[in-house]
């Protein structure tokens, strides 16, 4: 499962945790302007906007699984199987496969109005990427730095693009139906509770944090989306980028997956293997790992974005622990 989030500080912030058991040994992923693009059922690119993000690099093409590009649009992909359905080409729509969809909407798109309004004749295809890599059944977060998110879904409804209020996205099931669930969570509150339960009786308020009590803490979508905007809506503003980086981290860590919770087969673990936070304003990708909780940062405004080629960086890397003696 995977929590994708955007968080607003005087900065924008938006980035995910990839939770899964396979590796697709992911890197992190400068396409810079002129690397030619050769999309499948639309003319190829030679020049775009430059993005970053972690991609799978399969034949020298990036296979983008959250990325923002240099005017602050960020999207995310995150598993989707089930309700989602992709559909054969059709004549007289904007064929993307699934596959390029990220690298498309970066390359043309500046807000999430641009997006909305390129995707209103689009259709997303059922066309796989190769025999080895086939189509990921995925819905997207799509967010821009004016603070502002949407949810793209293609189902067995076609193509639907919602509006996202709380700036959080899952898995499972259709996003309408998290936001109808977060009702059934209004009450959960940092502030401790008030005795509504029997108001003459003087209840011993135990512990701090009583107001989280009915916080959901399991590893499901479900329960992973109403954290996540619980956390997101109440972070506070940094002072700093650091203190902004800090803060979005966080929020992404209260629905982190460790080894051994969430079981998907035989001694078979999803967990969760990155999590990111790109600045929207800055084209800076910040992330940790599974087995390196450090913070590393790769700063695309450093690299020459009018080159032709692919910039990459190692993703995953081994623990750092600092010892002081
Ligand atoms: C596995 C991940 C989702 C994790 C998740 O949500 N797990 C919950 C499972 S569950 O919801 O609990 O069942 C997803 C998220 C993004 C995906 C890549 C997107 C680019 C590319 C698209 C191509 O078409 C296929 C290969 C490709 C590299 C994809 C591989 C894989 O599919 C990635 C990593």
């Amino acid at each position: 499962m995977c929590t994708s989030i955007l968080y607003n500080s005087n900065e924008h912030y938006f980035g995910r945790n990839l939770d899964y058991e396979i590796a697709y040994g992911q890197k992190i992923v400068i396409t810079p302007r002129n690397y030619e693009f050769d999309f499948h059922d639309l003319p190829s690119q030679k020049s775009h906007y430059a993005m970053i993000g972690v991609s799978v690099v399969d034949d020298n093409y990036p296979l983008y699984c959250d990325a923002i590009n240099e005017k602050g649009l960020g999207v995310a992909g995150l598993n989707f199987e089930g309700p989602g359905q992709y559909f054969p080409v059709e004549k007289g729509k904007k064929n993307i496969t699934s596959y390029e969809l990220i690298a498309y909407l970066l390359s043309n798109y500046e807000t999430v109005e641009d997006v909305k309004q390129g995707l209103a004749d689009a259709n997303i295809s059922d066309i796989s990427f190769s025999e080895n890599l086939p189509a990921a059944v995925l819905h997207w977060m799509v967010a821009d730095k004016t603070g502002k998110s949407i949810v793209i879904e293609s189902s067995h409804k076609g193509l639907n693009i919602y509006e996202n209020p709380v700036n959080v996205m899952t898995n499972n099931p259709v996003f309408p139906v998290h936001l109808i669930n977060l009702s059934n969570y209004a009450d959960v509150s940092p502030i401790q509770p008030t005795n509504f339960l029997a108001p003459k009786v003087e209840l011993n308020m135990y512990s701090r944090g009583l107001g989280t009590h009915h916080l959901p803490g399991g590893m499901d979508s479900a329960s992973r989306f109403v954290k996540a905007t619980f956390a997101l809506a109440h972070a506070p503003q940094g002072k700093s980028e650091i203190e902004n980086v800090t803060n979005h981290l966080h929020v992404l860590k209260s629905v982190e997956q460790a080894k051994g919770l969430d079981e998907v087969g035989p001694d078979s673990y999803e967990y969760t293997m990155y999590s990111d936070c790109m600045n929207l304003e800055k084209g800076i990708l910040y992330c940790t790992t599974y087995n390196d909780s450090r913070i590393r940062a790769v700063d695309m405004h450093k690299e020459d974005l009018d080159s032709e080629k692919l910039i990459c960086y190692n993703l995953f890397k081994d623990q750092d622990i600092e010892y002081e003696n």
